[in-house]
């Protein structure tokens, strides 16, 4: 598809992935918009700035609540395409101030909804929908079972049937408020669609990283970490539930993705877009002390119980098709019944320079999680997405960035 002089408005462009969409279509020579929330001391534009692009996009300030804004950035850029990116994304914040989340997710997808319907805006829109929807996914990893059992009660329909990776089919069992707000929207897409035959699709990323990673999300956390680490600033790594495993991609594949569901995606359609590998939060700890240079001989608790027998391969990303036992976390949940312990308090990572405390910190746990992401995403395959980056190249991406002094929280 020829995307020179096509109009489009990317909403949340001061965001993460904005920016990196935002490049992708300049370069496709493509009029790109963005939405922005304004604010007493004008638009926020540091995320564009650091990528170079804030002089060209043409930025709209406005508000997703406020669908007067909306109905001047439509008219302001007479969108050939929108993709719908702007949403408050930081799930224990959903936690905290639910109906914040539910305000901007909720109405301010139903608010641009409705804004393109009344104005007969002729667009195709590419909807943020998330992973996280899935939320409780059964599968058949050991130390998961705790987890699902307890959370199975909110969904007694659940049958222990393994279901990674995660086809776009599987049912959704929403774990937070974010995640509610992410299904509202996505079915809210289709409805508009199936109502009023609206132009739109749907993407279901998978978690996807990269440099300039808002920080309070797991691998900003860790890779930032990882390199104060490095240069003395702190004396050890701070972290919440390591159990838990994500389908991780860079970021600039992830913008691919969505580029290719504005081309070829099926109005009405959802697709899954994700790595088809799953790893702990424990291996990108353990494979970003790698990558900064620390070689690991052996992990115990601080009780001095062992957890793997040997150094463990640390990218996992050929695992699929064969299972998650050979991970760090499972093989220590094979071993014992350590959960408890290392949930408690925290390991060692015993490494040629010495050893490394990975603290467990509770006040970093979530009231509800979401044990297990693992993508099947043989559906936008079909439309010529490829994953490029490997895991070791998102992590290295991360921690240059966090190389930076400046960058280091
Ligand atoms: C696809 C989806 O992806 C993201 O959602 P997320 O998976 O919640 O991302 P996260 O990086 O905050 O957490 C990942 C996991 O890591 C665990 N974890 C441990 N210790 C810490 C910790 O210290 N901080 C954080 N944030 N997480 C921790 C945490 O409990 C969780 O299990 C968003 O972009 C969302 O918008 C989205 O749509």
């Amino acid at each position: 598809m020829n995307w020179k002089g096509k109009n489009v408005l990317i909403t949340g462009i001061g965001g993460f992935v904005g920016p990196y969409l935002g490049e992708s279509l300049l370069e496709k020579e493509a009029i790109v918009f963005g939405l922005v929330r304004k604010r007493a001391d004008g638009v926020k534009t540091k995320s564009l700035e650091d990528k170079g692009i804030e002089n060209d996009v043409k930025l709209i300030g406005g508000d997703l609540t406020d669908i007067t804004s909306l109905a001047n950035a439509l008219d302001a850029s007479d969108p050939d395409f929108i993709f719908h990116l702007a949403a408050q994304s930081f799930v224990p914040r959903s936690f905290e101030n639910s109906l914040e989340t539910q305000q901007i997710n909720c109405i301010g997808t139903a608010n641009l909804l409705d804004a393109v319907r009344i104005k007969d805006i002729d667009a195709k829109i590419v909807f943020a929908g998330s992973s996280e929807e899935y939320g409780l996914v059964i599968s058949s990893s050991n130390h998961h079972e705790q987890a699902q059992k307890k959370h199975q009660s909110i969904f007694p329909e659940v049958e222990n049937i393994p279901e990674v990776p995660i086809k776009e089919s599987n049912p959704l069992r929403p774990m937070s408020p974010y995640a509610v707000s992410k299904v509202y929207g996505d079915f809210l897409m289709r409805n508009y669609y199936h109502s009023y035959g609206m132009d739109n699709v749907v993407s279901r990323a998978f978690n996807h990283e990269g440099a300039g990673r808002g920080p309070m999300f797991v691998t900003s956390v860790i890779t930032n970490q990882i390199m104060k680490l490095k240069f003395g600033e702190i004396s050890k790594i701070n972290i919440g539930n390591v159990n838990a495993f994500r389908d991780w991609s860079h970021v600039r594949d992830i913008v691919k993705g969505y580029v290719l569901l504005a081309e070829k995606g099926k109005s009405g359609e959802v697709y899954n877009q994700g790595s088809m590998r799953t790893n702990s939060v424990l291996s990108y700890i353990l494979l970003g002390l790698k990558e900064a240079g620390w070689n690991i001989d052996k992990i115990e608790t601080f009780n001095g119980e062992k957890m793997v027998k040997e150094p463990v391969d640390m990218d996992h990303s050929k695992i699929f098709g064969i299972g998650f036992e050979k991970t760090a976390v499972d093989r220590m949940m094979l071993e014992g019944e350590l959960e408890y312990t290392i949930l408690d308090k925290g390991i060692y990572a015993h490494t040629d320079k010495g050893k490394i405390a990975v603290e467990f910190n509770p006040e970093r746990f979530r009231p509800a999680e979401v044990p297990i992401l693992f993508a099947n995403t043989k559906k936008i395959q079909k439309t010529g997405a490829k994953i490029e980056y490997k895991l070791n190249h998102i992590i290295k991406d991360q921690l240059n960035y966090y190389l930076k002094k400046e960058n280091r929280l």
